[in-house]
């Protein structure tokens, strides 16, 4: 009797907004794949933070809130769902407010290593079910997946980066709405690139530098990089 395959499971790190999410929805879209976003997990941890009054200066009590977070998250990378004790947060985690302080709660290291185990499982169930699981993040290449069969480090120059995130936040990319965006990007990564590897490429990690190219082609690199992978 033959075993049957082990779920194949894709990590994608990178820093903020290389492109990440909207990749790996489209590349797990393509492959039937379910679907992990786990920076919207830390994003959820900070909404209920500030929901429940968190003092954010308190680690002990980020840590306590992340012991008991009510998390619900679904994996369809066309519809992707987050509930926090039963209330739809998908479009709350995004704010600015939430994009500002997620950081900070992402870097106390208690909490880093709840996500990380719920991460885990959140994987080998999503992958179980689909046969696949696109799981994107900072630490999933490294700590969460570092056994995945396909490990990407998505990253882009940092001009290109502030260009998308402005263009998507203030639907501009003046002087104005790049200077408004910058806290976002390159703040963020200062503080969470304390915490996680994902400014430069582990060993065995592919990078995909996505400077030069538009979302299609950015997902067409993926997939060659999917595919390369399944063929050996
Ligand atoms: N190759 C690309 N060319 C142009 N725009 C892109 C490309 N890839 C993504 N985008 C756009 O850039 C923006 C940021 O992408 P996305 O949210 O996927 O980045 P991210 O890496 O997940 O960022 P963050 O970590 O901050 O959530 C989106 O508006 C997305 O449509
Ligand atoms: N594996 C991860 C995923 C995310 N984070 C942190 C870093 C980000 O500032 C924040 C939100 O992530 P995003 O939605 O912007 O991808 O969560 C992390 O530390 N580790």
């Amino acid at each position: 009797m033959t075993s049957p395959p082990a779920p194949f499971v894709i990590g994608i790190d990178g820093p903020s907004g290389s492109g990440k999410s909207s990749v790996s929805r489209a590349v797990a879209a393509r492959l039937g794949a379910g679907y992990l976003d786990t920076g919207a997990m830390y994003r959820a941890l900070t909404w209920w933070c500030r929901h429940t009054e968190v003092d954010l200066g308190d680690a002990d009590a980020i840590v306590a809130a992340a012991l008991g977070l009510p998390l619900e998250i679904g994996d369809d990378p066309q519809a992707p769902t987050v509930a926090v004790d039963g209330i739809d947060v998908a479009a709350a985690i995004r704010t600015s407010e939430i994009s500002s302080l997620v950081s900070t709660v992402a870097t106390v290291p208690e909490v880093r290593v709840e996500m990380q185990l719920r991460q885990r499982a959140l994987i080998d169930d999503f992958a179980v079910r689909h046969g696949a699981c696109v799981a994107e993040g900072r630490d999933v290449t490294t700590v969460i997946a570092p056994d995945a069969q396909v490990r990407i480090l998505l990253t882009a120059s940092e001009e290109a980066r502030l260009r998308r995130r402005s263009l998507e936040v203030h639907g501009a990319t003046d002087e104005a709405a790049i200077a408004a965006t910058r806290d976002q990007v390159v703040r963020r990564d200062r503080d969470d690139s304390t915490v996680s590897q994902f400014t430069e490429a582990a060993e065995g990690v592919t990078v995909v530098d996505t400077s030069d190219l538009d979302f299609e082609a950015s997902v067409a690199a993926v997939m060659d990089v999917v595919a390369a992978a399944r063929a050996s």
